[in-house]
């Protein structure tokens, strides 16, 4: 919908939530975890396992019914604790809380977390089709205004059957609203975007996951399960990858629950997977890795300009009539020169960098020192990057 393109906003200065608890802080903010992936893939299985499980959080549960638009829906709010649940029904403003209108799906969860505070994390399922894009931006930009809830990550859950034909041959109801809602007759531009290997709603989800549950591993085999890591890692090599059956994770803090994916550098090491020469790579979404010397603190304003020029001309270039590269995700470690670190944190065009809360290094396992630095860019057409102005600080 044409209202709904979202505003270049700056967010860079805001401050991050803290995560740390502290006895001063009145309100301690809830973190959120939404949980994606396509019909089918498993999602309902992971929130019930993650209900059962020996957590010791008492957690709100939000499943999301289908893609639509009906106002003024309801919504079944499971709370769970110890094995024992309730449910009862909440307003939400809107059916879809990816696409209704902006905030407004977090105005509703930041109401309930207001009008009930006897929970301590919220889970939310959102529905087979949704754009995960959407949704890291609503929560940011709420952020600055005091909010009371906080994203937590972003879990996409892959159905392992049937993935590599989601990513390969989407049917058109498949591919995202940004692509079929154009009633404008295609210019010749995006004709031959559209003859570029097609972005599915799959690879949006993969793309913007800091953790992705390759699950049904029970209904392949081994050197295929392996080849479809591998094409995923192809595809974000920032997220975290389990393969699972039943969606069944056995330690779920700082693996699903607890990531603080938005205010700390992963871990990115994956064990299990590689990209083992050309034939796993994607050829619509990949990873671009630039890494950075560390740099002087006086030195972090050319990093933020380089970076709105990276983002906002790509953008811009979208809004045109040529496109070039799209990012969807941006995370970044810069180490300083004076043993401070910087992470950056981006979704397509709204990125910040922030000095990530003490204790901690701003690494998800506190080992900063002994990483890179560097800037991970996830998206299309990444090669042509260096086409936005020489990279600074490359090491
Ligand atoms: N064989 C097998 N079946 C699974 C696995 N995980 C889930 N299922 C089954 O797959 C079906 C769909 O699982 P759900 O958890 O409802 O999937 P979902 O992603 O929530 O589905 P929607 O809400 O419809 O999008 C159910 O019948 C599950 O029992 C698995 O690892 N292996
Ligand atoms: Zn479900």
């Amino acid at each position: 919908m044409d209202d709904e393109i979202p505003d270049l906003v700056d967010i860079g200065g805001s401050a991050h939530p803290p995560d740390v608890p502290s006895d001063s802080t009145p309100l301690r903010k809830v973190p959120i975890t939404i949980v994606t992936g396509y019909l089918g893939a498993g999602k309902t299985t992971l929130l019930n396992h993650i209900l059962t499980a020996n957590h010791g959080k008492k957690i709100a549960v939000i499943l999301n019914a289908e893609f639509g638009n009906t106002a003024d829906i309801e919504k079944a709010l499971t709370v769970s604790q110890n094995n024992q649940s309730s449910t009862e029904w909440i307003p939400l403003a809107n059916g879809c809380i990816c696409c209704s209108v902006k905030d407004s799906g977090v105005a509703a969860l930041e109401s309930l977390v207001e009008r009930q505070r006897d929970f301590d994390y919220i889970l939310l399922e959102t529905t087979g089709v949704a754009d995960p894009g959407n949704i890291a931006p609503m929560f940011w930009l709420d952020e600055g205004l005091g909010s009371s809830i906080y994203l937590d990550g972003i879990v996409t859950v892959v159905d392992a059957k049937n993935i590599l034909r989601s990513l390969d041959e989407p049917i058109p109801n498949e591919l995202p609203a940004s692509e079929t809602d154009k009633e404008a007759p295609l210019t010749p531009d995006e004709r031959h975007h559209h003859q570029s290997p097609l972005l599915t709603t799959a690879h949006l989800q993969i793309s913007h996951a800091d953790v992705i549950i390759l699950n049904k591993a029970d209904l392949i085999s081994e050197p295929d399960l392996s080849d479809i890591g591998s094409r995923i890692f192809s595809i974000n090599s920032l997220a975290r990858l389990f393969c699972t059956t039943h969606s069944r994770i056995d330690e779920l803090s700082g693996t699903v629950l607890d990531l603080n994916a938005y205010s700390t550098f992963p871990n990115t090491h994956s064990p299990h997977f590689s990209l083992k020469g050309h034939s796993h790579l994607d050829p619509t979404i990949s990873t671009l890795t630039l890494p950075l010397r560390a740099i002087d603190p006086q030195e972090l304003p050319v990093l933020q300009d380089w970076l709105e020029t990276l983002l906002w001309e790509a953008e811009d270039r979208q809004e045109g009539q040529l496109r070039k590269y799209e990012i969807h995700r941006t995370k970044g470690l810069v180490l300083i020169t004076d043993g401070t670190i910087r992470v950056v944190q981006g979704v397509r065009d709204i990125f910040e960098i922030i000095q990530p809360p003490t204790p901690g290094d701003g690494t998800d396992d506190g080992e900063a020192s002994k990483q890179q630095g560097r800037i991970v860019l996830i998206g299309r057409n990444l090669d042509l990057v260096s086409g936005a102005g020489p990279i600074p600080f490359t090491s």
